[in-house]
């Protein structure tokens, strides 16, 4: 059988075809699974679909008209609800568009975590309670929306006048979206885990929020002045330094080894089908020897019956 250059040509086209429109769906649903917003409207969806079904199933013919009516205009409606993530995803296309990290964005986080660093370093010192979530893949707009909206650069000095006790920002956290504060005085949803008595609401609101997205959580105790991490349901005490090695290569070096998030769910399929196409695909997480963690704090699902 006599192979041309134009078949392989319409083979390779296929596949790329069926990847693009794979990573087009897989951003949909991440879109959807990240924000409790597009969940509701879903679920909203799904009850006129039932209902438009029945409708035509018993012969209801106005009400079967009335929901084709709504259903032909909801591409509108969904533009028109969806207008703040359609922009933020867009706005995430056209920062990613260079393949490789630039020069100015590594700089910008380096800067950032310098000025966080500092923050927490000066909050620690002085025995200042704060909570600053920096947000990963999973989107926070929904916990951004419950406090107040900020989009100011990081800084040491901002970050210190936020938790200034008694201040009416305090209370609550800030929020990090790329290298920006998105907002201050939010509200997270905090875990139901127990912890040791030592940690109070604050820690439990950090907990919390990494337990149901991927974001960085960093704490300062009020009562004892130590600086912990929250991620992915694990509290851990860092020193400073150990914090700034931390957030470096979860922030930087993580970002600089991995292809940009347009591509990353052609990669992950990839993978998932043992293709390896990154230096981490050998299966062992590289732990820096140098992040040395002061303690990481055992977390236990609450007994029943229990407090
Ligand atoms: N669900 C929540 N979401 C965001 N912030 C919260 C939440 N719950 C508590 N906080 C913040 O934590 C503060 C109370 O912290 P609390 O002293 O109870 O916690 P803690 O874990 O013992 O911390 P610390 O060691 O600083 O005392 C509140 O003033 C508020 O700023």
């Amino acid at each position: 059988m006599d192979i041309s250059l134009s078949d392989v040509l319409t083979f390779l086209r296929l596949i790329l075809d069926i990847l693009v429109v794979w990573a087009l769906i897989y951003s949909a649903f991440r879109l959807v699974r990240n924000n409790s917003r597009t969940i509701q409207i879903l679920k909203g969806l799904l009850v006129i679909m039932i209902v438009k079904v029945l409708a035509v199933w018993i012969g209801l013919n106005t009400l079967s008209y009335l929901i084709d009516l709504f259903l032909n205009w909801g591409i509108v409606a969904i533009l028109i609800l969806f207008q703040p993530e359609i922009r933020g995803m867009l706005e995430k296309v056209g920062k990613t568009t260079a393949i490789l990290p630039n020069e100015f964005q590594i700089s910008q986080y380096t800067n950032m975590i310098n000025e966080l660093v500092d923050a927490c370093t000066d909050m620690s010192n002085s025995k200042t309670g704060a909570l600053i979530t920096i947000e990963q893949s999973n989107s926070l707009n929904d916990y951004i929306q419950s406090g107040i909206r900020m989009d100011s650069q990081v800084s040491r000095e901002l970050l210190g006048t936020i938790f200034q006790y008694g201040t009416p920002m305090h209370d609550g956290a800030v929020i990090i979206q790329g290298t920006q504060i998105a907002c201050a005085a939010a509200y997270f949803p905090p875990t139901t885990k127990d912890l040791p008595s030592k940690y109070g609401a604050r820690h439990r609101a950090a907990v919390g929020i990494s337990e149901i997205t991927d974001s960085i959580t960093i704490i300062v105790s009020e009562e004892t002045g130590n600086i912990s991490v929250a991620y992915r349901g694990q509290l851990t005490q860092y020193p400073p330094e150990g914090l700034k090695r931390y957030l470096t290569n979860r922030l930087i070096q993580v970002d600089e080894q991995e292809t940009p998030s347009i591509l990353q769910p052609v990669i992950k399929t990839a993978k998932s089908f043992g293709l390896s196409m990154s230096k981490k695909s050998d299966g062992i997480v590289r732990i820096d020897e140098r992040i040395k963690p002061i303690e990481v704090v055992d977390l236990l699902e609450k007994k029943q019956g229990g407090k």
